[in-house]
């Protein structure tokens, strides 16, 4: 996959988007875990009063043990300073957990709707799309921020509490100190929050070489990938480019942390002379009588609080950008609009009686992409077997694609004993098909969740489970296994002391793999549609001849589509459909295309010439 650096994922949002990702946060947050959000916001509350009041209780504790009647009515202040004490360490611990807690939930609910969201779109076209990929991949990731954009709204909250009760202190002590102290606050929060924003803008930057590198970090760890990297011998090349990946992004961090070290230097300096000069003329006033002792200690306080404020201040805001600019892409997945057009009041689909029919269908894979189908008409009666065959590319998995409404024809139609498939509902549509395709998952489940899942009632009901098996011809190969159909079909689960247990998990070919799927299929064989594209690329001989007559006997009258390059399996198709640059070239049974001396001729030849030797030519290929 590459990564591409244009298009929405790499468009930058701006305030409205943001604003509106935050409202969503908050309200995710707060659907999910009302009363720990509640005790949070009071813990904040609680945290950024603390401080102040203890500033406060130590003034008036100095001022009375320094009063001439030394030590009178110090008890109280005393003893509420100790109890503040006690918050201030319990308050951080109880925030943990309750923060936690927060996390937990709403990670759970975010990513709920996130993938309801995605089993929404009933097309493929989002998931062959790059961008759309990263994002939904950068959305995953967000969707364990909404949490932490609601914690950096609170730590905002309490940064400005903080803030507020402190410059209020300052101006009852002293107005002109609090003015001084506020000049030297305003610079220092306006150049944080300009720091903030660049470093959000580098993470931006960055991101497009930080997905690259994720990607060829994936391919380094990939099992899939493992085979050809090491044949090819390209690890090293990999790393490389993992690694300049790196340094470009490396570079622009470093350019930012720079840029940080001079002006927080700068602030840091400008914060200690603030505190300097306050101090100074804080034991200045004290000496000539305008302040008492507690006073200077309130100023010294409050001078730290207000830059311990300004610094909560600006990391929350740092922290809720970050958050909000990764939480806008779950956003964006969440709220997208359906893939394919939805029917507000989808047509009943019949029971099949009469048959599918495409009309001048045109199709691509979208506007940047050829046309695959180029005004395609083809008739698939009901309780026929249709064979489709064409060279490579021709376009048939693309028509049965369509046939299963993975899209939408982009010009033309195709109906369903007259329906117009755009005006059914996708998931019913599904029900009344069972299909093999070439590119079948294998599943790390057991070998009964392997074959369940193409119909999960029958979880409990193993007859039908060994039926189906037993006609895609894996029954026995299944039952041998060390716990029969409860064996797991992977050893991804599996810790070091497993090593070498068949128990724990086994490995299939891919022949075995493929006889699964066709397992899986065919618990719904009794459906009104049986696609079968390719089946039989990865069977044995043997295993192919087997397959391909217990198909004729099971899907006798009924309708099937079946797709493949090995055009024996056809021959006893009742149509076989030749497709050719996306239109239907020829069609008719073997004898008639045989006849024709056209395409189907040709290719029907060319095969049958490879499995004689030369000079001789019996047309039956593939018949085991
Ligand atoms: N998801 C996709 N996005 C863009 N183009 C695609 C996509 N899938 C297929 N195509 C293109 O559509 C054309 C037809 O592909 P299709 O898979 O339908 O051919 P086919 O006849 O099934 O080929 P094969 O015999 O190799 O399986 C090809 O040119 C292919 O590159």
């Amino acid at each position: 996959m590459t990564v591409d650096d244009s298009g929405p994922v790499s468009a930058r949002p701006g305030r409205r988007e943001l604003l509106v990702a935050a409202a969503m946060a908050a309200r995710l947050t707060w659907r999910a875990a009302p009363l720990a959000t509640i005790a949070y916001g009071l813990v904040a509350l609680t945290t950024a009063g603390v401080p102040v009041a203890t500033a406060w209780l130590l003034k008036l504790v100095i001022d009375r043990l320094t009063a001439d009647d030394a030590g009178a009515g110090v008890a109280g202040p005393a003893v509420l300073m100790a109890l503040a004490g006690v918050a201030m360490a319990m308050l951080p611990q109880l925030g943990n957990y309750l923060r936690a807690e927060i996390d937990r939930a709403v990670a759970l609910a975010a990513e709920d709707r996130l993938y309801g969201a995605v089993e929404r779109f009933v097309g493929l076209a989002n998931f062959e799309d790059p961008v759309f990929l990263d994002r939904l991949r950068l959305a995953q990731q967000g969707a364990a921020t909404p949490a932490q954009v609601v914690e950096a709204g609170f730590g905002l909250l309490r940064g400005a509490a903080t803030l507020v009760g402190f410059i209020g202190s300052l101006s009852l002590l002293n107005p002109m100190i609090t003015v001084l102290v506020l000049l030297t606050a305003v610079p220092v929060l306006a150049a944080e929050l300009a720091l903030a924003r660049r470093r959000a803008g580098v993470l931006w930057q960055i991101g497009p070489a930080e997905r690259r590198e994720m990607f060829y970090r994936g391919l380094l760890d990939s099992v899939h990938a493992a085979k050809e990297i090491r044949l090819f011998g390209v690890g090293g090349f990999l790393r490389g480019r993992m690694l300049a990946e790196r340094r470009t992004a490396n570079r622009a961090r470093r350019r930012v942390d720079r840029r940080v070290l001079v002006v927080q230097g700068g602030l840091a300096v400008l914060g200690a002379a603030v505190s300097g000069a306050a101090l100074i003329w804080a034991i200045h006033a004290a000496r000539s009588g305008q302040l008492s002792i507690g006073d200077v200690s309130m100023v010294i306080a409050a001078v730290a609080g207000v830059q311990s404020g300004v610094n909560a201040l600006i990391n929350s805001v740092a922290q809720a950008h970050e958050q909000l600019l990764l939480f806008n892409h779950y956003v964006a997945v969440v709220d997208a609009a359906p893939d394919l057009p939805v029917p507000a009041r989808p047509v009943e689909l019949p029971v099949l009686s009469e048959g599918i029919e495409f009309r001048d269908v045109w199709f691509r894979y979208g506007d940047e992409h050829p046309w695959v189908l180029r005004g395609l008409d083809l008739r698939i009666p009901a309780g026929v077997a249709t064979g489709m065959v064409g060279l490579n590319g021709a376009g048939k998995s693309t028509i049965v694609k369509l046939l299963c409404r993975f899209y939408d024809p982009t010009r033309g139609s195709i109906t369903w004993d007259g329906v117009d498939l755009r005006t059914v509902d996708a998931a019913q549509l599904r029900q009344r098909i069972g299909a093999v395709f070439q590119d079948f998952m294998e599943y790390d489940l057991t070998a009964r969740e392997n074959i369940a899942l193409g119909d999960l009632s029958v979880l409990d009901d193993p007859e039908r489970l060994h039926t189906a098996a037993r006609r895609a011809g894996v029954h026995d190969l299944l039952s041998s296994l060390p716990r029969g159909y409860d064996t797991l079909l992977t050893r991804l689960f599996f810790g070091e002391s497993d090593q070498g247990n068949p128990e724990t998990g086994i490995r299939l070919s891919g022949g075995q793999w493929q006889r699964l799927a066709l397992a899986r299929a065919f618990l719904r064989d009794r459906g009104d549609l049986m696609i079968l594209d390719e089946p039989s690329a990865g069977l044995d001989a043997e295993a192919e001849h087997e397959l391909h007559t217990r198909l004729r006997q099971h899907r006798a009258g009924r309708t099937s589509v079946l797709v493949s390059h090995r055009l024996g399996s056809l021959r006893d198709a009742d149509q076989i459909v030749v497709v050719v640059d996306g239109v239907v070239a020829e069609q008719g049974t073997h004898a008639v295309l045989l006849a024709a001396e056209g395409e189907y001729a040709r290719l029907f030849r060319l095969q049958a010439s490879g499995y004689q030797p030369e000079g001789e030519l019996v047309l039956e290929p593939g018949r085991g």
